[in-house]
């Protein structure tokens, strides 16, 4: 078994299209998928609002590298191009854990390093596991619970959008 946390963002062109299309690329191993957040910047903060979504996803068959490569093929199929690190793109899959896979290999790094600093990927993940524990830094809650209150402000449900 292999079950996977992804994250999802967009912030150029057709932004809930580009989500829709990385979770049909892989909603016959869906397992639960968050409502859709518009979230604030952070990293480069002059650029547009992102679009954000986590999905949990189960596959026999998939290892760690599998769905580091189902997640570079729906940014392919959205188009992304390789720009500027932390800039805007149409879609960005980043593998978020792997059961409790730890690597540090950087093509592929588990959990993703960025996860307990960002409230636009503990807020959905929360909303669809709300005892999950990160691997290695512990419950999500508390991880979130020591975000400044403007970085959890900064991330928006919109419930007009759906992803299910
Ligand atoms: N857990 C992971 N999920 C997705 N890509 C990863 C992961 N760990 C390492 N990478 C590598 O990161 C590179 C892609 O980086 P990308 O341009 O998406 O970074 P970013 O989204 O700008 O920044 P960040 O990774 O901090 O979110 C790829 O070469 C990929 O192999
Ligand atoms: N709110 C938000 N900000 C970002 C995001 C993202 O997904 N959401 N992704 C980035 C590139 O990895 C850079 N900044």
């Amino acid at each position: 078994m292999s079950r996977a946390v992804l994250s999802l963002g967009s912030n150029l062109g057709d932004r809930l299209g580009y989500l829709r299309g990385a979770v049909d690329a892989v909603r016959p191993w869906l397992v639960a998928v968050s409502g859709v957040y518009e979230t604030k910047p952070w990293g480069v903060e002059e650029q547009p609002d992102f679009l954000n979504a986590v999905c949990v996803v189960d596959d026999p068959a998939r290892d760690h590298w599998a769905w580091l490569r189902a997640g570079q093929a729906a940014e392919r199929a959205a188009g992304r191009v390789r720009e500027q690190r932390w800039g805007p793109r149409t879609l960005d899959v980043d593998i978020v854990t792997v059961d409790g896979v730890r690597s540090d290999d950087p093509e592929l790094l588990l959990p993703h390093p960025g996860t307990p600093d960002r409230a636009s990927v503990l807020v959905p993940w929360l909303e669809i596991e709300p005892a999950a524990v990160l691997p290695g830094h512990g419950p999500l809650a508390d991880l979130l619970a020591l975000r400044p209150e403007s970085d959890r402000a900064g991330v928006v449900r919109r419930p007009d959008l759906s992803l299910a």
